[in-house]
């Protein structure tokens, strides 16, 4: 019989081994509670099996206002906060993968489905990578229907609330609203000191939230339990939501880009997507739930939904006082030995090398990376993966292949670039082909499907 409880620390862990955890046959949201005079909101949930119980506990703390909110606002954040406790459960679900998820409340339809996709879709790369095929396909178990809530547009006016993830995207979002004139608060979860340099170089005060994962669940990952990518951008897009309407701001103003809503892979008949959070999928199925569970109107958007990773990236070289701070690398943001600022070998890192390039002189970009990718040639193998020559689309925040290629035939025509050993290599590894697929026009055009609302959509370049 396995204990309960995120105390029972390290003697538990190793009392439950890794075919125990595959035996856990359901997970459950056994309560969540807020308390607004802290701002502390605690989740709990737990994994059942013939084996016994495990219960987990996230905190996640929301900045309080300096004056109370009314009534209907708090309940507003409270229905969000309810959102946001189905979906934060990934983390803890992940470590069992249960065949059944019992939803603690009755839901409308639209938050079921939204869900649902988290748990399937949000959790495609987990489940792909771990062999758990079930994953893709689960139905969790509904308590009953609830009725829509009345729509409250007044909930969501006021000055956007702009998420800073500490990369290119939210600068370029930030500085669009800025410079727009629409006064935008910057907003981040957990910042680090990227984060924090980053708002510092804005000179904009920044609203952030805590989250605070239940220490037990990296026990168990120490011990061996199923690990993997969880859609930490839902997570974090609906604790910026509840501080928008806590601190009575206008929309969630998040900077994700066209090309996140691109698979990675199809497995099984299902896409695998590592962004899949990002995506626009994503974005319309949480729209909908906030709209009938929460009657927020129009709450949360991505402002760079239409441009490709490359238009952003344009747009970014033409913002120089966040050279000395901008962060994209995903290695800089671990909870444990983070690096300083770019790691210079992942995914991440060569594309966004890569897309910055034809925008900035080789001395700024090596500059902000501390070093030059396109001097190293023990980087090829990674832009072959990038370029879409070899392997598939990494498991990354990386753009379309087509962006990569348009990249780089930008690069190959500058002089500053072109004789980089890195960019030769590259240049006759590409088939000509795939030279004549890629379309310098489309890159740069913004198009796809949005939520923008027309305000803000007017800040964005039309090409
Ligand atoms: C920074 C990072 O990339 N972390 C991923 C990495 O985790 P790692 O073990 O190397 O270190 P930590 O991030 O410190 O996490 C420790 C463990 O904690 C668990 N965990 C963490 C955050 C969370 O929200 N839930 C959790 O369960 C997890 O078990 C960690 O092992 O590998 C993990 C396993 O593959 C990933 O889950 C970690 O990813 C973080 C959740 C994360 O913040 N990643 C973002 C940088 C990220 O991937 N962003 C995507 C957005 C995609 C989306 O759809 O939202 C992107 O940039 O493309
Ligand atoms: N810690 C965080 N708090 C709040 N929002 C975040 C956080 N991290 C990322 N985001 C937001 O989530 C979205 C996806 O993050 P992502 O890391 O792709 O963006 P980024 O840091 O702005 O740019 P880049 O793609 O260059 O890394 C962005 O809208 C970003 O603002």
């Amino acid at each position: 019989m396995v204990s309960n409880g995120p105390s029972a620390g390290a003697e538990l862990v190793w009392r439950v081994p890794n075919d125990q955890l595959g035996q856990m046959a359901v997970f459950r949201f056994p309560s969540a509670s807020f308390d607004p005079s802290t701002g502390v909101a605690t989740f709990s949930y737990e994994l059942d099996g013939p084996a016994g119980a495990l219960s987990f506990t996230e905190t996640v703390t929301l900045p309080v206002p300096s004056s109370p909110p009314s009534q209907a606002r708090l309940a507003a954040v409270r229905r969000v906060l309810s959102l946001l406790h189905l979906v934060a459960g990934v983390s803890y679900y992940k470590a069992a993968a249960p065949p059944r998820i019992e939803l603690p409340a009755p839901v409308s339809d639209a938050v079921v489905e939204y869900v649902t996709a988290i748990y399937t879709k949000g959790l495609a790369e987990y489940a792909y990578r771990n062999d758990l095929p079930h994953v893709l396909s689960l139905v969790p178990v509904v308590a009953g229907v609830a009725e829509p809530v009345p729509a409250a547009p007044e909930l969501t006016e006021g000055r956007p609330l702009s998420a800073v993830g500490g990369g290119k995207d939210s600068i370029v979002s930030l500085e669009t609203l800025r410079g727009g004139g629409l006064d935008p608060v910057p907003f981040s979860v957990n910042p680090n000191r990227i984060i924090e340099a980053v708002n510092a170089a804005s000179g904009v005060p920044a609203l952030a939230a805590r989250r605070t994962l239940d220490p037990l669940l990296l026990e168990l990952n120490a011990a061996g339990a199923r690990n993997g990518h969880i859609p930490v951008t839902a997570i974090n897009s609906l604790i910026a939501v509840a501080t928008a309407v806590l601190h009575g701001l206008g929309p969630v103003v998040m900077s994700n880009e066209r090309s996140a809503s691109d698979p990675n892979l199809i497995w099984n008949g299902h896409e695998v997507n590592h962004q899949w959070s990002k995506g626009v999928e994503a974005e319309g199925l949480l729209r909908a739930a906030l709209a009938t569970h929460a009657g927020l109107v129009d709450p949360y958007f991505s402002l760079l939904r239409t441009l490709s990773e490359l238009h952003i990236a344009k747009l970014f070289a033409g913002f120089t006082g966040y050279d000395d701070v901008v962060t994209s690398c995903n290695q800089a943001f671990k909870l444990r030995d983070a690096t300083a600022r770019w790691c210079g070998h992942c995914p991440k890192c060569r594309f966004v090398f890569l897309a910055m390039a034809p925008f900035m002189s080789p001395e700024r970009l090596a500059a902000i990376f501390g070093l030059d990718l396109f001097a190293d040639p023990a980087q090829i193998p990674g832009y072959l993966e990038i370029l879409g020559i070899d392997g598939h689309k990494p498991f990354e925040c990386v753009g379309e292949v087509e962006e990569s290629l348009v990249a780089l035939g930008l690069v190959a025509r500058q002089p500053g670039w072109s004789g980089s050993p890195v960019v030769t290599a590259l240049v006759a590894a590409v088939p000509s082909a795939a030279w004549a697929a890629a379309s310098d026009s489309e890159v740069f055009t913004p198009g796809g499907p949005h939520f923008v609302p027309e305000t803000y959509a007017k800040l964005l370049p039309s090409s």
